[in-house]
């Protein structure tokens, strides 16, 4: 049984086995209420270990997950580090190793940098579905990076934006991605003038302190916070995170990982698998942040998702 050598699926298979990030929409939405289901839902995930690469201002993170209801167990390895200007490596790479539960045999080596990407965009369109205005006409994007690429993807195909706004540190990067995507993306030269307005607003950048301001953003827009996760960096400010509706991917995870979190003191109102399963209402029209780090099972349930294509010969 646990004779064969693992596969190895490369980053342009996991690519073309996994084409959109809606794909995962099902999977995760039932691993997320899983989660927040507590011991009765099936999910082992303990918090991730996160390693110091200290001379280098890197990080390495080690999320282990099961999942019951997919009978998968896996492993991610991510590393990320902090910008450089001397290095042309992506600032965040991973590998999800993928076993046999039913023996811990190794069966799949997969890149994670896809994974990574689409699995995180997936699920902030599960909690946009949830908490964003109806209407909602405007998307703004702050970052342009990986994220950024992979949250326009999957946020242009899941709902009808009638305008697309990014903003970028460095406005070079912004207006390149805007031009490698197919629709319309209006490149702001600030994070004010992209907010201005705005219905959606994701926070994709690697910012250690604010970017984001309450008193830019429009009441009742929802703000899906996907960077800053470490205890000491930010990307939202005080006034915003405590004048929201705080909606987290996992409540341990929050308190343990996220400056935005921890050193605004702002209160944690539910775990997006709480609105998922209907315990906690969404309540769409305040302004609502989804504070998002990044969990195991949501990987689980990626790599399950792709290794299954890759074994039925796709
Ligand atoms: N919540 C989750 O599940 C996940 C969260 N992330 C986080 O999402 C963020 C974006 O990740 P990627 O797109 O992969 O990174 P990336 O390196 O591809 O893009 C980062 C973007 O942030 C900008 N940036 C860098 N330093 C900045 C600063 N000090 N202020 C403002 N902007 C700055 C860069 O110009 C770039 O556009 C990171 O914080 C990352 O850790 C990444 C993966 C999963
Ligand atoms: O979930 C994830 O893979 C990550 N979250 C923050 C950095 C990487």
């Amino acid at each position: 049984m646990s004779s064969a050598p693992p596969v190895f699926i490369s980053a342009a298979d996991v690519e073309r086995l996994l084409p959109r990030a809606s794909l995962l929409l099902p999977g995760l939405e039932a691993a997320l209420s899983n989660f927040s289901a507590g011991p009765a839902g099936g999910v082992e995930q303990p918090l991730r270990a996160v390693l110091r690469v200290r001379p280098y201002r890197g990080f390495l993170g080690v999320m282990p997950a099961y999942s019951a209801a997919d009978d998968a167990l896996s492993t991610k390895l991510v590393t990320f580090y902090e910008p450089r200007g001397d290095s042309a490596a992506p600032s965040h790479q991973a590998t999800v190793l993928l076993f046999d539960p039913r023996c811990g045999a190794l069966r799949a080596v997969l890149d994670g940098a896809v994974i990574t990407a689409k699995r995180t965009a997936a699920v902030s369109a599960i909690a946009t579905k949830l908490l964003m205005p109806r209407p909602a006409a405007v998307l703004c994007i702050l970052g342009a990076g990986v994220q950024a690429r992979s949250h326009y993807e999957a946020f242009t195909e899941l709902f009808d934006f009638t305008e697309v706004r990014l903003w970028n540190r460095t406005e070079q990067r912004a207006l390149q991605l805007a031009s490698s995507v197919g629709g319309a993306v209006r490149v702001c030269g600030t994070v004010r003038d992209a907010v201005c307005g705005a219905d959606v607003i994701v926070t994709v950048t690697m910012a250690t302190a604010p970017i984001l301001f309450g008193e830019w953003v429009k009441p009742g827009a929802h703000i899906n916070a996907v960077g800053a996760s470490r205890p000491d960096w930010r990307e939202l400010d005080d006034a915003l995170m405590k004048s929201s509706v705080l909606v987290v991917d996992s409540r341990e995870a929050a308190l343990a990982e996220s400056g935005d979190v921890i050193l605004s003191g702002a209160e944690i109102f539910a775990e997006l698998g709480e609105l998922l399963k209907g315990t906690k209402p969404a309540q769409p029209e305040k302004t609502t942040v989804f504070k998002s780090l990044g969990m195991a099972v949501e990987d689980t349930v990626a790599a399950k998702f792709v290794y299954d294509a890759w074994s039925a010969g796709n």
